[in-house]
Order: structure tokens, then sequence, then C-alpha cells
């Protein structure tokens, strides 16, 4: 093979990264608040800009900084809505721009409880879980991924690991009765023909998370491994509008302590929590013989 020293551009996009956005709706009295982090990419003929200095197709990331607050101006509605509507307006505005990507956080906050009741204009951050949305458009096709992250659960019982091979180096004791605790990231990719004004982002995301709570609680879980593929196969079987599902959840080991220097039992009561090292559990739940999407995970980091 003999090597080109011919020098070209390859993949590039840009845009403006970690927009804070807030939008209080307050027709009434009674306000509402969307509260997102939000990342505008482009995609596109971008050569003369890296090549010439010509900026004459760069959109600035100023001005996309500028629209994501002037779409805010409208209402949110959904994460996945909202980045759908930018990814419309840039590849619909500007004839080089063929495609993009655009990646959003959305942070949730409750009403302060007050005299009983929910107030009107007082939040409290709901600290459960960050939600995301990935939107990633090239030519003619749109691709919605919707996640979360860093939502905390832990069972006390009804958890074993037991059946690995031991070596040399195997010192871990099997157990029938341990804690199982992780924080739960997932990301599950809508299906490319998906009706996307017919969807309702939120209810599903509500749903898929109360599928995610109620898989990690319900079989006695053997490995997280297993409690992994439980908690994605409920969410598939659920939702056939999503093709496949990516979990990334560490094992937060939940140590025994001896107590018996004190001489004291521990009848799987005192834990020690690490912090670290933790397993890393990583796996994919799809359906069978669904085409891969590379585009639309690629930059998507700590899946596989
Ligand atoms: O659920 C588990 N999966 C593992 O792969 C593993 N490895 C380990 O040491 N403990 C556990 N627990």
């Amino acid at each position: 093979m003999t090597m080109s020293n011919n020098i070209v551009l390859g993949e590039n996009q840009y845009g403006k990264a970690e927009v804070r956005v807030v939008k209080v709706t307050r027709d009434t009295d009674r306000h509402h608040i969307e509260d997102l982090n939000v990342t505008s990419q482009l995609r596109g003929d971008f050569q003369a800009a890296h090549l010439q200095g010509d900026n004459g197709h760069v959109v600035a990331t100023d001005t996309q900084k500028n629209t994501v607050y002037a779409f805010a101006r409208e209402g949110i509605g959904s994460p996945e809505s909202f980045l759908l509507r930018l990814a419309d307006h840039f590849t619909g505005g500007f004839d080089w721009v063929t495609g993009g990507r655009w990646e959003a956080e959305s942070y949730s906050w409750d009403r302060i409880q007050a005299h009983g009741e929910g107030h009107d204009h007082s939040f409290v951050r709901n600290g459960q879980e960050v939600r995301t949305a990935v939107v990633v458009r090239d030519g003619a096709t749109t691709h919605v991924i919707s996640g979360l992250k860093d939502l905390t659960v832990l069972k006390t019982t009804q958890s074993g690991f037991v059946g690995y091979p031991r070596d040399k180096y195997t010192t871990l004791p099997e157990t029938t009765d341990r804690i199982l605790a992780t924080d739960v990231s997932a990301r599950w990719r809508y299906n490319t023909d998906l009706d996307v004004a017919g969807t309702d982002f939120n209810k599903s995301y509500d749903d898929i998370k109360a599928l995610l709570l109620e898989g990690f609680t319900e079989n006695y879980s053997h490995a997280l491994q297993q409690t992994l593929f439980d908690m994605g196969k409920k969410v598939l079987e659920a939702h056939s509008e999503i093709a496949e599902i990516k979990f990334s959840m560490p094992n937060k080991h939940h140590f025994l302590v001896d107590l018996s220097p004190f001489g004291l039992d521990n009848p799987n009561e005192v834990f020690f929590a690490a912090d670290r090292p933790y397993g890393l559990i990583e796996a994919t739940v799809q359906r069978e013989n669904i085409a891969a999407a590379p585009v639309a995970w690629s930059g998507i980091a700590g899946f596989c």
C-alpha cells in the first residue's frame, strides 16, 4: 500500500456546547419550569472554513446559542421535540448543513410542598436522575436516543453471586444474599421510522423509567448482568417504537463488616459501602436482527 502525502479534511462538526437554558412558563400564577443543558453541532460542507479561512458557511456558534434561547421562548415541551426543532431549523435553513447532532441533559424540579400542597412558584431540584436526549440527523435519516443517568437504586436482598470460576486469584466468597446497588445509565434508541409528531416523549420517558425501576425489583438477581437484561427486556416488550437500549451500570459493592472482634454477629445488617473499585456492567438489549446504527451512537461515551 502506498501512503498518500495529500492532507485532506476528515469528519468534522462544530457548534455551541452546554447552553444552559431555563424556561419559566408563567401564563398563570402556577408557574412551570424546564431546565436544560443543550449542545448543538452542525455537519455539512465546512471545507472552505477549514482549508481557506472562508467563513461563508459557518453559522456562528454564537448564533446557534441564540437560536436555543429564541426557540425556548416558544416553550420546550420535551427535550427530544426541542432538539428536533433545532435539527429542522438548521438543516432546513442552510443548504450546506446536511445534518448534525443535538444533545440535551434535562434536570427535573419538583414543587416545594408547603402547607400540604405543591407551591406555585418555588421548586426543589429532584436529584433522582438526569434525563438525556440526543438527535442525530444524517441527510434524510433522523435518529432519536433518549435516556437517563445516575438513577441510583439498591435492593437489600434477592441478590446473590455464585457459580463463577475459581482460580488462584479468586478470593470472593459466594453469596446467595447480598445488597445489589447501582447507578443506572441507560440510553434507548427509537426506530428510525418513528412518527415523531405522534410521539409523546415525556410520557414515554416516565413510562420507561418506571419499567426500569420495576425491572430492578422483580426477579431474584443472580448477577447484575441478569438484572440489566431483565430491565431492558421489559422496556422493549412494552415499547415497540424502541429498537434497542444500552446500559452502563456500576456494581456498587457493599461488603459485610466483620463485627466478630467486638463479639457481635452480623446477619447481613452492617455493610461497608465501597466507592471504588466497582464492577462495571455494560450491555445492549436489542430486537433480534435490527440494523446497527453506529451514526446514532457515535459521540455517546461510556456505553458498548
Ligand atoms: O453481579 C455481579 N456480576 C459480576 O460480574 C461480578 N463479579 C464480582 O466480583 N461480583 C459480581 N457481581
